[in-house]
């Protein structure tokens, strides 16, 4: 982490958030803080509401009670859909953001070739349109859309889950880096236990029915420093031997209200 959290007031506090679609309680009395420059990762069963909670930490979602306290001061969101516009060059769907924040041109265009650097897109992909390029291109060009406004917090929804394994690792590698060079905190979704502790700095588990936030565990070291067996070994604990990972196995969604 690059603060010592007890300097610094949280990034994100979530106190007592509740939340009901239709009268349906997704979310109940959740209680969550994030240290400055802290990556955790948010992980739990399918439809116990990591998205409703990580809108309703964005402030896109009005929660139906308790309080969201944000320390950062922007940031930025990655879905698993890179969600760019069509008729947008990578460039352009780049530099969006900035040109909602009023940036002139020439700013716009220098701070959008910055972040697609940052992510390694080739120079030559900046004039391409999204569907000519690659699905790792497009996350690359979502990324750095996110980068580009120059965040110090992320909201990361399941951004990799539809690469292969090998293109998974290398954004993974990505995010890590990006977010030690610019010291941004974040919130990462993730239905995969290894991405979550190559990546975050703690891994949250939500309740089974997502009624609250089930625990945490810190992984040890900080992500990028840490050596892939250690890893697999703390995720077949994490499963084997951890109640708190236990209904990752355990649920079926079918049987959920
Ligand atoms: N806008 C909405 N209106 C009504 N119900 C919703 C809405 N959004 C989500 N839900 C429901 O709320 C519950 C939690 O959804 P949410 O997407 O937050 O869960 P999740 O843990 O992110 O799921 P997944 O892992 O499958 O993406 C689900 O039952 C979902 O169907």
């Amino acid at each position: 982490m690059t603060q010592d959290p007890t300097h610094a007031a949280p990034s994100l506090t979530l106190s007592g958030v509740g939340h009901a679609y239709l009268g349906r309680t997704v979310l109940d009395a959740v209680e969550l803080t994030l240290a400055v420059g802290e990556v955790a990762a948010l992980v739990g069963p399918s439809g116990c509401g990591k998205s409703t909670l990580a809108h309703i930490a964005a402030g896109v979602v009005e929660p139906s009670r308790g309080r969201v306290a944000r320390g950062y001061r922007r940031h930025g969101m990655v879905f698993q859909d890179p969600r760019l516009l069509p008729w947008a060059t990578a460039r352009a769907n780049i530099a969006y953001p900035l040109r909602l924040h009023g940036l002139p041109r020439r700013e716009r265009r220098e701070r959008a070739e910055e972040a697609a650097r940052r992510v390694a897109l080739d120079p030559a992909d900046l004039d391409k349109f999204p569907i000519e390029l690659s699905g790792g291109m497009r996350q690359r060009a979502a990324i750095a859309r996110a980068l580009a406004i120059d965040p110090d917090f992320v909201y990361f929804d399941e951004p990799f889950t539809a690469l292969d394994v090998a293109l998974k690792r290398r954004m993974q590698d990505l995010v890590i880096e990006a977010a030690r060079a610019a010291r941004f905190g974040a919130l990462f979704i993730t239905h995969d236990l290894m991405e979550a502790v190559r990546i975050a700095h703690r891994v949250v588990v939500m309740d089974v029915h997502g009624r609250g936030i089930a625990g945490s565990r810190a992984v040890p070291g900080e992500p990028g420093g840490r050596d892939d067996g250690a890893l697999y070994r703390l995720v077949a604990g994490f499963l084997a031997d951890d109640p708190l990972f236990r209904h990752i196995h355990d649920v079926d969604e079918r049987r959920t209200p």
